[in-house]
């Protein structure tokens, strides 16, 4: 298939700060492919490098087969992460105008009928909620009909009923043969739209995949959530893996205890345990590994090795990052 975002080791650097390190991808036609990764990854950076509204430092990208700064504009849709449209137009008003900035536009209430703004057109931009103002932005990104859409966060601030109106936009899109990358933090938006994950950590792609890849081969287990007050020692004699807030990798919040490898069938035995030694809890909740395992695993990868080899400078030695970099190592592997 043809690639129509292609980006080969993109870098960029903003004074100190390293915001883009080595990034490289390549998203197909008709793909949905979604960015996540912990804030100052470089996800806004790399949108930005391949829309042409920065210029890398190195390396290089293409997309729909130009330059991002040569690229045919009729073609091409861009929600920014930030945007502050004039506030006194109307959300017609607004489609109209972005409408008007191309030679081929689409009609502006059909465009407000696809982001679920149809009773809203004629207020004021200035007058509507946060998350109404955010898809009249999505709906400005769109009136050119794009083949390559760029949205950066679009669904921040959107209510889940506004959300699920621009996730079934965006599929409808991707079905129509539009190629979207986004970003997000929510991971259940990533798992649900994207054909490819791609998590970005320390300004390069550290793992690219279809969501069920990376969750095979970086969410870990099943876990068994307990929501509990009792001492972490109550759980030692489990017959299996127990992560806990004190002791474990820090991810639980205070009062839960997760066990992990665990089959539905066999959570009676655990119950059985509690009981036996009279630890209380509030509830229990199983769950198989998901994207959000796979983010906080690898992010947690890249955090360290950072962390570590920050330390490592600071005290002019090496950094003990070991099972980390391997992590990532492998992660890497998965694009
Ligand atoms: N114009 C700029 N000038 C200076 N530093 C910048 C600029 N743009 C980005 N940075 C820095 O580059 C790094 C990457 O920023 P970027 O906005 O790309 O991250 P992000 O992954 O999109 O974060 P978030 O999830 O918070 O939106 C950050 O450390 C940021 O402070």
């Amino acid at each position: 298939m043809e690639a129509v975002v292609e980006a080969t080791d993109l870098e960029k650097v903003y004074g100190e700060t390293t915001a883009l390190s080595g990034a490289s991808l390549s998203v197909e036609s008709g793909e949905v492919f979604a960015l996540i990764g912990p804030n100052g990854a470089g996800k806004t950076t790399l949108v930005r490098a391949l829309t042409g509204t920065t210029e890398p430092d190195g390396g290089s990208a293409r997309i729909l087969g130009a330059s991002p700064s040569a690229v045919d504009h009729d073609r091409l849709g861009v929600l920014p992460q930030e945007f502050s449209p004039p506030g006194r137009l109307s959300a017609r008003e607004l489609l109209a105008y972005y409408a008007g900035l191309y030679d081929d536009a689409r009609d502006s209430d059909d465009v407000l009928a696809d982001v679920g703004l149809v009773d809203a057109g004629d207020t004021w931009y200035e007058d509507l909620s946060g998350g109404q103002q955010r898809r009249v932005c999505v709906g400005s990104a769109l009136v050119n009909d794009p083949d390559l859409l760029f949205l950066d966060e679009p669904t921040t601030g959107i209510d889940p009923a506004g959300r699920r109106t621009v996730w079934r936009l965006i599929e409808d899109l991707a079905a129509g043969g539009t190629t979207v990358v986004l970003t997000t933090h929510d991971m259940a938006e990533a798992e649900r739209l994207a054909d490819r994950v791609g998590l970005l950590a320390d300004g390069s792609l550290v793992a690219q995949g279809t969501p069920e890849a990376l969750v095979r081969d970086h969410g870990g287990s099943s876990r068994l959530t307990i929501e509990t007050a009792a001492d972490p020692d109550a759980f030692d004699a489990l017959e299996y893996p127990v992560e806990r807030p004190d002791r474990g990798r820090g991810r639980s919040p205070d009062g839960t205890v997760v066990v992990r490898d665990i089959d539905p069938a066999a959570i009676g035995t655990v119950v059985d345990y509690l009981e036996a030694r009279d630890v209380e809890y509030t509830e229990l909740s199983w769950a198989e590994p998901d994207l959000e395992d796979v983010y906080l695993s690898l992010a947690d990868a890249t955090e360290r090795e950072r962390t570590d080899r920050l330390a490592g400078g600071k005290h002019g030695g090496s950094g003990q990052s070991g099972s980390d970099e391997s992590d990532i190592a492998q992660a890497g592997e998965t694009a």
